[in-house]
C-alpha cells in the first residue's frame, strides 16, 4: 500500500521540488550520503521517494512504475508520444521555467524568422551537398515544431549536453535548446529566431493515468491531494 513519488536525484529541480512539498508539510529527503539515491518521507504515510534522472521519470510514469512524478513539461512531451492519454498535470509547481527555442548564429544578420531560415537552409545544401544540421535532444518536439512551420530541408542531429557549443565545434549550424537566462546562448554567439519559441516548459507534478491503485493506495492519493491542495 504504497504510493511511489518519483523526484528528480540531482541539482536545482531537486532541491526545489523538496522546498515545494517540504512547504506543504511533507518532508522530503535524499537519505545516505550524497552519492547514494535513496530517499526518505516524512509528514504524511503510505509515500515513497523515488530519485530518479529527469529524463526518465516520463518513463516511469507511462510505464506505470511510479504513481506521481516532479520532471519538466518539456521531457514529457518529448519522450511521451500522445502524453495526455498517459499522465495527468496535477500542479505545475512554479519553477524550471524554461523555454525550448531554435537558435542560429548571431553572425547570420540575414536570418531572423522561421522563414529565414527555411531558406538558408535551401541555400546550405546547394552550396554544401548536405542539409543543415540542427543539434538538439528534443528529436520528437523539434520535428513537429518545424514540420508545423513549413521549415524542411534540415537535419536533427543529436546532442545530448553542451549543445550551444555544437557551432562552435562545427558539428551543427543551429541548434534547439532549452534556455532561460539566455547567458549561454549568447556566450555562444547564438541569436534565438523571432517566431522560434517551441515550448515553454515548467517543473510539473505528473500522475501516470496506467498505474493501477489498491483502494489503499487510493486513499493515500486522496490523503497526499489534500495535503498538497490540489483539488
Ligand atoms: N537553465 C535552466 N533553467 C531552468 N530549467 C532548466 C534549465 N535547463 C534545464 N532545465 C529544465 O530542467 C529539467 C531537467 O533538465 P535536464 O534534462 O537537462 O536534466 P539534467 O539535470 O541533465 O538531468 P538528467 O541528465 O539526470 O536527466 C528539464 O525539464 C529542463 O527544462
Ligand atoms: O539560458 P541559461 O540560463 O544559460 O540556461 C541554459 C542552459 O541550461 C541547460 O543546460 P544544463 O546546465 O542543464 O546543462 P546541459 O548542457 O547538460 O544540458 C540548457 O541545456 C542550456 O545549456
Amino acid at each position: 500500500m504504497t504510493i511511489k513519488l518519483g523526484v528528480p536525484s540531482k541539482g536545482r529541480l531537486m532541491e526545489k521540488t523538496f522546498d515545494w512539498f517540504g512547504t506543504r508539510g511533507i518532508v522530503l529527503s535524499r537519505s545516505g550520503s550524497d552519492r547514494e539515491y535513496a530517499g526518505a518521507v516524512e509528514g504524511i504515510d503510505g509515500v515513497e521517494l523515488v530519485l530518479l534522472s529527469a529524463g526518465e521519470i516520463p518513463r516511469e510514469l507511462a510505464a506505470g512504475r511510479i504513481h506521481l512524478g516532479v520532471t519538466g513539461t518539456d521531457l514529457v512531451r518529448e519522450k511521451l508520444g500522445g502524453w495526455e492519454q498517459k499522465v495527468e498535470e496535477l500542479a505545475g509547481l512554479g519553477f524550471g521555467h524554461a523555454d525550448l527555442v531554435i537558435a542560429v548564429p548571431a553572425a547570420w544578420v540575414d536570418v531572423d524568422t522561421l522563414d529565414d531560415l527555411d531558406a538558408a537552409a535551401a541555400a546550405f545544401r546547394a552550396a554544401h551537398g548536405f542539409r543543415l544540421r540542427i543539434a538538439t535532444k528534443y528529436h520528437r518536439l523539434v520535428r513537429e515544431f518545424l514540420r508545423d512551420h513549413g521549415v524542411a530541408d534540415y537535419q536533427l542531429v543529436d546532442s545530448q549536453g553542451a549543445t550551444e557549443g555544437t557551432v562552435k565545434n562545427e558539428t551543427a549550424e543551429a541548434v534547439a535548446d532549452i534556455t532561460s537566462t539566455g547567458d549561454t546562448l549568447r556566450a555562444n554567439h547564438l541569436k534565438v529566431l523571432s517566431d522560434g519559441l517551441v515550448l515553454q516548459s515548467e517543473a510539473t507534478l505528473f500522475r501516470a493515468r496506467g498505474a493501477g491503485v489498491t483502494d489503499g493506495e487510493r486513499e493515500v492519493l486522496a490523503g497526499l491531494s489534500r495535503q498538497l491542495a490540489l483539488d
